[in-house]
């Protein structure tokens, strides 16, 4: 076995779990070495055209048609696509509840344990930018590395919040038509990746796990619109934190009924309860999880046209308008919201008031007004294509000017191109990465400092 000490209690509780012939195994998974993944983002490309692009040698994951897995030894976080946000970085089992909660361009969706976004991300490309997505973390410092997640992978209809679920509730109940509770969890399948998990568990086992999860559950149920749908995920494998969950779902809440998940290969059902579904490591190429899926009953959702409540025209700064100009896609003057200098375009069915919740993000943070002008955001940039912008420059990635303008540095020109004045958004290979500048033959760099390549 690797060099991973686990707990007796642990093993023979995977022991009781799987039975002998699966437990040894479970066991025997332990001698391979972990496994790396990533995801491509589909709002910017499709995964055919990205593997064509990378250098990166990649193998599909078999059931996520855009997952991927890759080889440990490349650095895929250093690479201007990941700047680009072309791909998360994700655990290939970790793709999946995302990839089976069927979202549909318009829903109305929640994610409560959101950060640092590997879920929400996919939530969020599924939307296409039509609905809303309110991605929640109860950690501030965690919600924080969320938004810059969900900024990178370009999404504009997002809200950002950090609350406990109840407070949530006081805002949403019963609002969502598509819920993801991917729940905090004692972490039984993240051992072989991470070792510093073993030491977590053994401070917090599946029991301390099992009353938050049951009262996330709760707060989660009565925040899904009837006709709804909610998936409950965890990386763990103990039947208190998975099965017994859903039961008590279902015996507290008797308009919810589970709808049974499609099992693929190397996919079993789950232990107990027919229709939920689980991933082992010795079963399939990633680390393990657990999923459920649950409907409220009544009411049918995902079908409804898009409605925004704020449909009359406003009047915008003249150099807010100058600016917007330069964008090609419509934007809705109604839901571009001015506070305290920022300027944000609120996705579509933001509550009229927002309600008294910590928000960390409204909607997309369009730039700010500086004294007689307006500066565009890095988010705008990201949320943005490359033919959406009136001037562009798009390097090869070979060009040593793309690692330069990461870096915040100068770009200079060469002869042979044109010449550029004004705000031009700066692309990879056709992908935007930011704003720069041109004062004819230099950019002045405007790439978001705290973003820069190190
Ligand atoms: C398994 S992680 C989420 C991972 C995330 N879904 C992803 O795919 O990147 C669980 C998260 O739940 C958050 N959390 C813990 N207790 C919470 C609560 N009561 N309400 C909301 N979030 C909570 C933690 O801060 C943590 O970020």
């Amino acid at each position: 076995m690797k060099e991973i000490k686990i707990s007796e209690e642990f093993l023979n509780r995977m022991r009781d779990l799987l039975g002998e012939e699966d437990y040894n195994a479970y066991l025997k998974s332990f001698e391979e070495e972990r496994l790396y993944g990533l995801r491509v983002n589909t709002l910017k490309v499709s995964p055919e055209a990205f593997v064509k692009m990378t250098s990166l040698k990649l193998l599909p994951v078999p059931w996520i048609s855009n997952g991927f897995y890759y080889d440990g030894e490349e650095r895929p976080a250093k690479d201007p696509y990941y700047y680009a946000g072309l791909y998360y970085l994700q655990e290939p089992s970790a793709m999946t509840p995302a990839h089976m909660l069927p979202i549909v361009p318009g829903d109305k969706v929640l994610d409560l344990c959101a950060a640092p976004g590997g879920k929400s991300t996919e939530l969020g490309a599924k939307l296409r930018g039509k609905g809303l997505l309110v991605s929640n973390d109860i950690s501030n410092s965690r919600a924080r590395a969320l938004l810059k997640n969900l900024e990178l992978w370009g999404i504009e209809n997002i809200c950002v919040t950090s609350e406990e679920p109840q407070k949530l509730k006081t805002t949403f109940a019963g609002f969502f038509d598509k819920i993801l509770v991917d729940a905090p969890c004692s972490g039984e399948g993240m051992f072989r990746k991470d070792a510093d998990m073993v030491k977590s568990y053994e401070e917090h086992g599946p029991e301390y796990y099992e009353a938050i999860q049951k009262e996330i559950v709760g707060h989660a149920v009565d925040m899904l619109a009837p006709g709804g749908l909610m998936m409950y995920s965890t990386c763990t494998f103990s039947i208190c934190e998975n099965e017994d969950i859903i039961r008590l779902i279902l015996e507290n809440h008797t308009d919810m009924e589970l709808v049974k998940l499609p099992l693929f290969e190397g996919a079993s059902d789950g232990i107990g309860l027919s229709g939920c579904l689980r991933l082992f490591p010795h079963k399939i190429k990633g680390e393990g999880h657990f999923m459920a899926l649950l409907r409220k009953k009544g009411g049918s959702v995902g079908t409804e046209e898009t409605k925004t409540g704020r449909k009359k025209e406003k009047e915008l700064p003249k150099e807010l308008s100058q600016f917007l100009s330069l964008i090609s896609k419509p934007l809705i003057t109604s839901r571009i919201e001015i506070k305290n200098d920022c300027v944000y375009y609120l996705p579509e069915y933001f509550p009229e008031n927002g309600g008294k919740l910590r928000y960390l993000r409204t909607g997309l943070c369009l730039g700010e007004m500086k004294k007689e002008r307006f500066e565009p955001s890095q988010a705008l940039a990201q949320s943005l294509k490359m033919e959406e912008f009136k001037q562009t420059l798009s390097f090869q990635k070979e060009d040593e000017r793309v690692i330069r303008y990461l870096k915040g540095e100068t770009v200079f020109l060469t002869e042979m191109e044109e010449r550029i004045k004004g705000w031009c958004l700066i692309c990879v290979d056709g992908f935007p990465l930011g704003f720069a500048k041109g004062n004819g033959d230099t950019l002045k760099n405007k790439y978001y400092p705290g973003w820069r390549w190190q």
